[in-house]
């Protein structure tokens, strides 16, 4: 019986203290204190009450929900009397708390996932539950067989800390074959164990780990069919977001068309939104009507509204103009490099155009050369010089500039104030050469004007130019603004400028950078000038922002930006209590606080992200990898579940790529097995090379048709880093792809894509080559989320989606002259690559190998006389190379001779040590010798001679 009115009174010393009495209500104790009841629910004490007799009286101790009571001065005489009708109330409770208690714990964790945010208050339940009623399990007759039992099931879990993981994996194992019919009907195929296993992981965070093909659309629409099979969600408040329009579409029709084959009704389906539209219409549902800027879907309305306004702030001021140009390329400093191949590299793939649009070596020629344009001085850059002597073996002399119309030239020599050189340079050589330069000035008779790395390092460079220029009698004259917007634009400069400033706008704006986080980022990034371009870019996107308000539009992410505001501030309430991401590892941080939002002020929503950290590769519109590969940091505990089984492609393909992306150790490691197993290698390495010479369209052509042969209904995908190989591509198979099944897809754009054969051309070093590795973009990419500092890790993600869009065959195309990096990288055996072109073997590469260069190799161009050899490395290679005569091969100068690269060659032609022309052999009174063939050059004669086996002059 419950209900006992029992009371306890104070002593004699309690009444004079004032302090309470206690009784019993029922259920409920009831303290009075001060004259005001306070009453606690027995359902809720945490252990027995513990009574004390001493000397002034009893004392009563109990806890109960958070709290804990002491009661002092209690009459001795009806202490008892309580003490035992409470204990008698909460055995009586017993039977309610422990079911209660259990019901819970079969609610949380036995129908259902258990989710890592019940685990804590759930413990503590139970924890108290069993220390209160535990001891009392002997005492017959106390408790039902079936209260003792859960009593016994719930000790058995305790610390749910420690037993949930086994908890969850025995509820997956019921799952497993309860839900046996569906798993098997969802999909067109059975779902694998993983798959399932990422359907029944229903923590409160879910990361569904994927590799290409491996199912991840089959997981998103097989979890939210279960959802509403099984009733656990209803339709209306299961939300799926997809990166984009497309994968909204697929994902739609293939839940569309699940859903028909479960007898799923068309209107008990999910939302399947884009991240922009659920923005938009929680704008719409705040009260707010965003309009779309048409900057947001109107590349060439934004190009050119950017355009006008840089051009309107640089023509009225020459300090924007200058300031400007100066910007136009980052000011790398050779001497930061701290290898030869790596300032090689650097040279080799970025590109310094002056504002008479000639391309030079580097940022201080690129001063030099505008200074000299700015200042009206006519100049030539790197001319032949009046004579065709050497300075060093195998390399003419060319000067750096030449002032049109004199004798004037001008050496900007790349040393320091103590005469150092960057690191990799001979530094005695190279003043030795500072002094055979002088030395042939003085002897030819021509003025040398000299500038130097320190006088830039220094800032005084332009200063000095003036000086020297002055004092050699040269008029400067400032060139009018407006022919210097001109020339500008004539060369591309504002074009470029302002798609790398709008490369810059969008990631301050998915980035949400300020002023200051702008110069911070540039700044820890080693920015040259970086106060300046925070405030150009700061200035460009506030004129954005401003153009926005005063058109009273908003872009794409203002819509997400603006839609997380609404949801924190409860002007749009979620009603989601499941939320699935698709495409995670892309997701960038603006995306990332919009789901933060939703959690936070929703129904308490299960998250499952799903992803592929090895897809990722939309890092410039924002993409933040860390938030997948370092999940636990920033989103939280989580289950975590891998697919690693392909249906794609074969094993072939996925050992190559899975090794390839792997090589990377920020990458998951993962076990890709796969539906179907081959033999042999199915990734095939050919050269471009048709007759000898290189000749992509022939190429291309004959593997299309080469595969058409064995299967006429193949699909094929020609694939390329860059739009405008594909644009080629397109003409040269325009007749092939009539009767055909052939698609082209940039490397971005493959994503999510699969044919059954995949040719991927360009795979060539250089500034278009791939890996991309332009410095023009550091700017950019200062600003852009943080990238793991693997060299070329986006780059190598993007070839890993490139190779595994083939379901049977992946033909790769490269250059054997100058391969990609990733294509020598893929020649190790390890790679277990069909290596069809020989020319990829270590004895031709040999050959063409540049002796100068650490990653360089020689290949065959035509050009205006013909054809000719030209290294890899550009203008960083001061090699002299010529086609041997014998063997074709290429021959590279030395002082006295041009030694073919070819062993099997080795053939030797004699030069002359002067001037590098070659020496013919001529009979003279005293016998046969060689002279230099430029003897009869009028301009520039060279009466060298030598013995045929000594030498003299
Ligand atoms: N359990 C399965 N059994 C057989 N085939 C399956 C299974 N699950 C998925 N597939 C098939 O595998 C192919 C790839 O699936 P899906 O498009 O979902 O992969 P994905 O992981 O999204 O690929 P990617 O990341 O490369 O875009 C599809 O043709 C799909 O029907």
């Amino acid at each position: 019986m419950i209900g006992s009115a029992v009371i306890c009174l104070p002593n004699f010393l309690g009444n004079l203290f004032g302090t309470a009495h206690v009784r019993l209500e029922g259920s409920e104790l009831v303290l009075q204190i001060n004259g005001q009841d306070r009453r606690i629910s027995l359902a809720d004490v945490k252990a027995f009450p513990q009574i004390r007799k001493g000397w002034f009286g009893g004392t009563y101790r109990f806890d109960a929900g958070n709290q804990s009571f002491v009661l002092r001065f209690l009459s001795r005489k009806t202490l008892p009397a309580l003490e035992s009708a409470v204990r008698s109330t909460i055995m009586e409770l017993a039977d309610t708390r422990i079911q209660n208690i259990y019901q819970q714990f079969e609610t949380a964790a036995v129908r259902q996932y258990l989710r890592d945010s019940r685990v804590s208050a759930l413990d503590e339940d139970i924890s108290s539950l069993l220390s209160l009623y535990k001891p009392l399990q002997a005492e017959s007759g106390c408790l039902s067989a079936k209260r003792l039992q859960q009593l016994n099931i719930l000790s058995a879990v305790q610390p749910l800390s420690s037993t949930a993981n086994e908890i969850r994996q025995r509820f997956a194992h019921k799952q497993m074959s309860s839900r046996k019919r569906f798993f098997d009907q969802v999909e067109s195929n059975p779902l694998t164990e993983q798959q399932r296993l990422a359907v029944i992981r229903n923590n409160d965070r879910n990361l569904v780990l994927a590799a290409a093909g491996t199912g991840k659309t089959s997981v998103i629409v097989a979890k939210a069919l279960d959802l509403i099979d099984t009733a656990k969600a209803e339709p209306k408040s299961i939300l799926i977001l997809a990166y984009n329009n497309a994968a909204a579409k697929e994902l739609r029709e293939r839940l569309e068309y699940r859903a028909e084959q479960l007898h799923i009704q068309h209107d008990r389906l999910p939302e399947i939104q884009t991240f922009h539209a659920l923005g938009r219409r929680i704008l719409i549902d705040a009260g707010i009507t965003p309009s779309l800027s048409r900057f947001a879907e109107d590349r060439l309305a934004l190009e050119s509204w950017a355009t006008s306004w840089f051009e309107q702030a640089i023509q009225h001021s020459e300090r924007s103009l200058k300031m400007f140009i100066r910007l136009l390329y980052p000011a790398i400093n050779p001497f930061d490099f701290k290898t030869v191949q790596e300032y090689e590299e650097y040279v080799r793939d970025n590109e310094y155009r002056t504002l008479k649009g000639e391309q030079v070596r580097g940022y201080q020629e690129l001063l030099i050369a505008n200074w000299l344009y700015l200042h009206c001085v006519d100049y030539e850059y790197e001319p032949s010089y009046v004579s065709k002597r050497r300075i060093s073996a195998g390399f003419d002399y060319r000067p750096d500039f030449h002032i049109t119309g004199t004798d004037i030239y001008l050496e900007h020599f790349g040393i320091d104030r103590a005469g150092n050189t960057r690191p990799g340079i001979d530094n005695v050589k190279f003043q030795n050469e500072m002094v055979s330069k002088r030395n042939l000035h003085t002897e030819v008779g021509t003025t040398l004007l000299e500038t130097f790395h320190y006088n830039w390092v220094e800032g005084t460079l332009e200063d000095i130019l003036e000086q020297h220029l002055t004092e050699a009698g040269i008029k400067l004259y400032k060139r009018p603004l407006d022919e210097v917007l001109d020339a500008l634009k004539d060369f591309g400069g504002i074009a470029e400028g302002v798609a790398r400033y709008l490369k810059c706008l969008q990631a301050i704006r998915v980035e949400q950078l300020s002023g200051d986080e702008i110069f911070s980022r540039l700044n820890a990034h080693n920015i040259a000038n970086a106060d300046e371009y925070t405030d150009l870019l700061s200035a460009f996107h506030n004129a954005y922002k401003d153009k926005l308000l005063e058109e009273e539009r908003i872009d794409f992410d203002d819509m997400i930006i603006r839609a997380t505001t609404s949801v924190l501030t409860g002007t749009y309430r979620s009603h989601f209590s499941h939320i699935l991401v698709d495409e995670f590892q892309d997701i960038s941080r603006a995306r990332m606080d919009f789901l933060n939002a939703m959690i936070e002020k929703g129904p308490d929503p299960i998250l499952t992200v799903v992803g592929d950290d090895w897809q990722s590769i939309y890092r410039f519109s924002g993409g933040k990898l860390e938030l997948t590969t370092r999940f636990e940091e920033h989103v939280g505990s989580h289950s975590l579940t891998r697919l690693e089984k392909t249906f794609r492609y074969n094993n072939s393909i996925a050992h190559t790529a899975g090794m390839f992306v792997m090589a990377n150790p920020e990458q998951y490691k993962k076990e890709i097995s796969t539906h179907q197993i081959v033999a042999s290698p199915q990734v095939y390495l050919m050269d471009d090379l048709i007759d000898g010479k290189p000749d992509l369209q022939a190429t291309t052509r004959q593997i299309v048709s080469k595969i058409l042969q064995h299967s006429p209904d193949a699909s094929i995908a020609v694939m390329a880093r860059y739009n405008y190989l594909l644009q080629d591509a397109r003409d040269y198979l325009d007749e092939m792809c009539r009767n055909s099944n052939i698609t082209f897809w940039t490397f971005h754009g493959s994503k999510g894509l699969e044919a059954g054969h995949c040719i991927i051309i360009g795979l060539s070093q250089g500034k278009l080559g791939f890996p991309n590795s332009r410095k023009d973009e550091l700017v950019v990419e200062a600003l852009l989320p943080s990238l793991d500092p693997y060299l070329h890790s986006e780059e190598r993600r993007l070839f890993y989606v490139a190779i595994t869009r083939a379901k049977q065959k992946c033909y790769l195309v490269a250059d054997a002259a100058a391969p990609s990096v990733f294509v020598e990288e893929l020649l190790s055996p390890s790679f277990e690559v069909n290596i069809v072109s020989e020319r990829f073997s270590e004895k031709y590469r040999r050959l063409h190998k540049c002796p100068s260069c650490t990653s360089g190799y020689f290949k065959k161009q035509s050009g205006q006389f013909g054809e000719y050899y030209a290294c890899s490395s550009g203008n960083a290679c001061p090699t002299k190379v010529r086609i041997c005569k014998d063997c074709n091969s290429p021959s590279v100068d030395t002082q006295t001779h041009s030694v073919c690269n070819n062993e099997d060659c080795a053939s030797k032609l004699p030069i002359c040590p002067l001037c590098g022309r070659p020496l013919h052999e001529r009979a003279g009174k005293y016998g046969k010798f060689y002279g230099c063939s430029g003897y009869g050059i009028p301009d520039d004669r060279c009466s060298y001679t030598q013995t045929i086996n000594e030498r003299h002059q």
